[in-house]
């Protein structure tokens, strides 16, 4: 196993004054992270490029103060390390099984981390309860079915930074018909952490609407 906590230069430019609660947080990934299976032993060797800077650099995309919900945050990635970069957001992630809102909390507390809140429930289970600025998720399931889930989640004009790779193209073509059902505008691929990851971060961006949905045709108005 390579040594987590020997950041590569990268690391030092993305995480700044915030790289040794960072490192802390690779120890621990790699530690209890491969010991409770919750990322592959192969991954403790390329923490830093592959997953901790990749995660981090999606903050170029969060305006400050920003509520954020990471769905499907399985390890923390990329809730935790958004909440890590940029003490800032106020972070909640969700996450559904026992074994990873555990680790979740202990990681938490471990880095004293006070702009974090980590919720046990599936993205579904949860419409009405939040209002996020933002919506995050990475490889938790294919961009129509996320967006379906994500959209009700946002406040309006709230955002959907969806991490995906290759097939980030493809994956909205697919997702159009979803977009176009919640009155989306904007959706769009950006690369995010140009010159400090390689290759850089793909993410979708998906706006929500700004004003609520328009009454359906033939839906009568209510009489004041
Ligand atoms: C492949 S893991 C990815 C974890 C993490 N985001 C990462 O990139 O390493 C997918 C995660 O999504 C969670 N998940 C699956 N369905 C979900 C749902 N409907 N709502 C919230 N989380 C879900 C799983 O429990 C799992 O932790």
């Amino acid at each position: 196993m390579g040594n987590p906590s020997s950041a590569p230069d990268a690391a030092r430019e993305v995480f700044g004054d915030t790289l040794p609660l960072a490192e802390r947080y690779a120890e621990f990934l790699a530690d209890a992270g491969v010991v409770r299976g919750l990322i592959g032993p192969r991954e403790a060797d390329r923490l830093w490029e592959r997953h901790l800077i990749n995660c981090a650099v999606v903050s170029e995309a969060v305006p400050e103060r920003a509520t954020v919900l990471d769905i499907g945050s399985g390890a923390g990635l990329p809730g935790l390390v958004l909440a890590i970069v940029r003490p800032d957001l106020s972070v909640t992630l969700l996450e559904p099984l026992l074994r990873r809102t555990t680790f979740l909390t202990e990681a938490v507390a471990m880095l004293n981390l006070a702009n974090v809140e980590v919720r046990r429930a599936r993205a579904e289970e949860v419409v009405g309860d939040y209002q996020a600025d933002i919506v995050t998720a990475r490889a938790v399931a294919p961009l129509d079915r996320l967006a379906g889930w994500a959209l009700p989640l946002l406040r309006p004009g709230g955002e959907l930074l969806a991490l995906k790779g290759e097939r980030a193209g493809q994956e909205l073509a697919e997702a159009r018909p979803v977009l176009k059902r919640f009155g989306v505008r904007t959706a769009e691929l950006l690369r995010l952490g140009q010159g400090k990851v390689e290759p850089p971060t793909t993410i979708v961006r998906v706006v929500a609407e700004r004003t609520p949905p328009r009454r359906a045709k033939g839906s009568r108005k209510r009489s004041s």
